[in-house]
Formats: C-alpha cells, structure tokens, sequence
C-alpha cells in the first residue's frame, strides 16, 4: 500500500476527559456503536485507512468529527499519540518510537478551503512559489506544465484578484501540484464556492489527480462530492473511521447503523428474519425483502428481530401497490420529490418519486418496495 495509516490517535494538548466529547447523534447508539464509542478527549481515536498510489481516498462525516485532524497527522502537523503513518513503506511518523518527520520532508501538498494565494504575485509566480530550488526554466517549464494541467496557461500573468474564486482554486491545485507531492490532503477546498461550480470542479478535479497520478486523500461534508470524486469513501465519526470502502459499498452495504443513517435518505423500520423456502427472508411493514444474500441470519438477531435500512430510492411509487402511505412531507428536488411517507401501521418511510407525480401532503399513494440490498441492524426497541 502507498499510504497507510495504522491505528492513528491524536489529542490535543489540553483536552480534558471530556473535551471532544460526542455530538449528539440522529439516531441513539446501537449496542456495536456504544463499545466504539470515541476514546474520552481523543480527536482521532485507532484509525486505520490505506490508499494505493494514484488512489483518491475522500472523508466525509459530521463537523467536528476528525476529518481535519487526521489531514493534520498525514501533513505532519500535529504529533501522534498512537499509531503509525508511513508512504511507500517509509515511516513519517510512530508514536511507539517517537519518530516524527517534519511537514516540509514529508513531500506532502495541502489545498485548503481558503486557497490564500499570494495578492501581490501572478499566477506564474505564486504557482512557482514552492520551486525555486529549480533552475529558471526547469521551473517555467513546470509551472507552465500544471497551469495547463488545471486549463489556466493563459493566466499566467495575471494576478489572483483577476480571477474567479473557481480559477483561483485551481491556481491553488496547481500551486500544491508543482512540487510533484507524492500525496495531496485537500481539505473543503471548494466549499466557498457555490454549487454549480463545485460540481463542475469536483469532476475536473478527478481528471487533474488522475491525470498527474496524484495519490489523494480529501475532506468534504458533501456526499455527491465524496461519490463523484472518490475511489474510496471513508465515514468518521467521533474520531473513529466508522467505514473505508468504495462509495458503491459505503451506501449498499454500510457498515454500521451510523454510515447507513449518515448516507442517503432513508430510515430503520422494524424486521424480522425468517426462514423462507428458498431460505431467509425479511418481512417489514411493506413487504417481504427476499434478496437477502449478504445479510446475517436469523439466529444473529435475538427472534429474528431486526432493524431494516430502507432507502428512499428502495420505495417505488406505484398506482397499483396494495400498500398505501401517506404523504407527510415533501421536498422538491428538481428531478424528483422526495417524499416522508406513514403508513397506515405507524411506520414512517421515505421515498423519492419522479417530480411529475405532484401529490398533495396528506395524499395517500401506492408504493412497493424494490430492494436489491437489504441492511439490517440489531433492533433499537
Ligand atoms: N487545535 C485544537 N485544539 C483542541 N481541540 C481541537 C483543535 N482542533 C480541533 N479540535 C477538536 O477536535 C475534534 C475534531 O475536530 P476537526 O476539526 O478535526 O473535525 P472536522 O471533522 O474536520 O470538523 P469540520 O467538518 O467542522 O471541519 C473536535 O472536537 C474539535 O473541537
């Protein structure tokens, strides 16, 4: 593995037991949740993540839930109090020995959310900024090399104010390129822009990585921007990452009660596991879910009782469903609403329908459940 960090903790000089204590939660603590829960005062507790070179790794989680703090450990700007960070299997840092490599020898690039370019100098010379070891045109030669890597050779000699905040963030890209980092942390770093704009970079940003082979680990609260842009999506939480996987796999099969609540729409309506004839299968409230390879089976939950994740994407509107709910709220999104739904047992669920079907709050509609992944967790109650 390129980067690999093993069991990384970090606390900040004088936080007490209880500083950084947990936030509260949508949903209470399942019984696996509580034994994890995050070591008292501890900003990054035990986590572990690797990323293959050329790999984009993205963090996503709750503010205040480490993601900065473990970018300040890779950069080197905070000491470990446990654990071990290495790329390519060389040591940046060991708590057990005390090793602690200096940021600026870590060849490491960092984008922030504030791209704090230079006012005074040009595009050219802030992106050279971190290459005047290099002869003069060695130097033109690089800078002109990642300006057009991020499409802004033509502004070379224009200053930032002369930008737009999208330009002026790729400048910043460019700047953290230059030096060929052998990893770039980015840390928000489009989350001043409005939203068209980070979409458009999000996608632009994959293909600058991947074209310079750039390994990559990035912060962001945006869950569109961690899919579009990441190999491999990881969910912190208090400290703890709860999962590391790819995005497909973080939001079929979350791990833990927290990354299926934190991903996606959806919500925990009660279960349970039974044997079928062609083995188990779980009823809920809008039916029976059958295809239910990879879940655990009956004897792992106390009666079968369960937990079942339904996604709004799993509950499929339609005329002719024997299940009927109530629409509660809803919420316009362009393509499609998406929908609170009760029915008629209590169950709450959540659906997104096709915007052309304008039902009115209070409206009862068919729907049936389409499930290809069923997620269950211990039952709560
Ligand atoms: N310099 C510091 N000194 C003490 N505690 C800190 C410091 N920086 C962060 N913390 C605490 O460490 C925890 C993790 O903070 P961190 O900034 O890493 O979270 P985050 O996930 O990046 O949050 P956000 O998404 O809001 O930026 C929080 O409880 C925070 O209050």
């Amino acid at each position: 593995m390129f980067l690999a960090l093993d069991r990384v903790g970090l606390r900040y000089p004088g936080s007490a037991a209880t500083a950084g204590a947990a936030k509260p939660l949508a949903l209470p603590s399942t019984t696996a949740d509580a034994g994890k829960s995050r070591a008292a005062g501890q900003a990054v507790h035990q986590v572990s993540l690797s990323l293959s070179a050329g790999q984009i790794g993205v963090l996503i989680g709750p503010s205040g839930c480490g993601k900065t703090s473990l970018l300040r450990c890779i950069a080197g700007l905070e000491q470990l109090e446990s654990g071990r960070i290495s790329i390519a299997g060389e040591a940046l840092a060991d708590a057990q020995t005390g090793l602690h490599l200096a940021p600026e020898a870590r060849r490491i690039g960092m984008v922030f959310q504030d791209y704090a370019l230079f006012p005074h100098l040009s595009i050219s010379d802030n992106v050279g900024f971190g290459l005047r070891h290099l002869a003069r045109s060695e130097r033109a030669q690089r800078i002109q090399q990642v300006l057009e890597l991020v499409g802004l050779a033509h502004a070379a000699k224009r200053a930032p104010h002369q930008l737009s905040g999208g330009q002026q963030q790729r400048v910043a890209l460019a700047r953290a390129l230059a030096p060929a980092p052998r990893l770039l942390l980015l840390d928000e770093p489009f989350s001043s822009l409005d939203v068209d704009l980070r979409e458009h970079l999000s996608q632009e940003l994959r293909g600058i990585l991947q074209a310079s082979g750039t390994t990559a680990l990035f912060v962001t609260h945006d869950q569109a921007e961690a899919f579009a842009i990441g190999d491999v999506v990881g969910v912190m939480h208090q400290g703890q990452l709860e999962q590391w996987d790819a995005a497909y796999t973080v939001y079929h099969r979350p791990a833990t009660r927290f990354v299926a609540d934190f991903i996606g729409h959806g919500v925990f309506t009660p279960g349970r596991i039974v044997e079928g004839e062609d083995g188990p299968l779980v009823q809920t409230p809008v039916g029976q879910l059958k295809d239910i390879e990879a879940c655990a089976l009956a004897s792992a939950f106390p009666g079968g009782r369960c937990d079942v994740l339904l996604r709004a994407d799993d509950i499929v509107h339609d005329d002719l469903a024997p299940v009927q709910a109530k629409i509660e709220r809803k919420i316009f999104r362009g393509a499609d609403f998406l929908y609170t739904l009760r029915l008629a047992s209590g169950e709450q669920l959540m659906a997104h329908v096709p915007s052309h079907h304008d039902h009115q709050l209070g409206e009862w509609i068919g729907i049936r459940v389409n499930v290809d992944h069923v997620v269950t967790f211990p039952a709560q109650n």
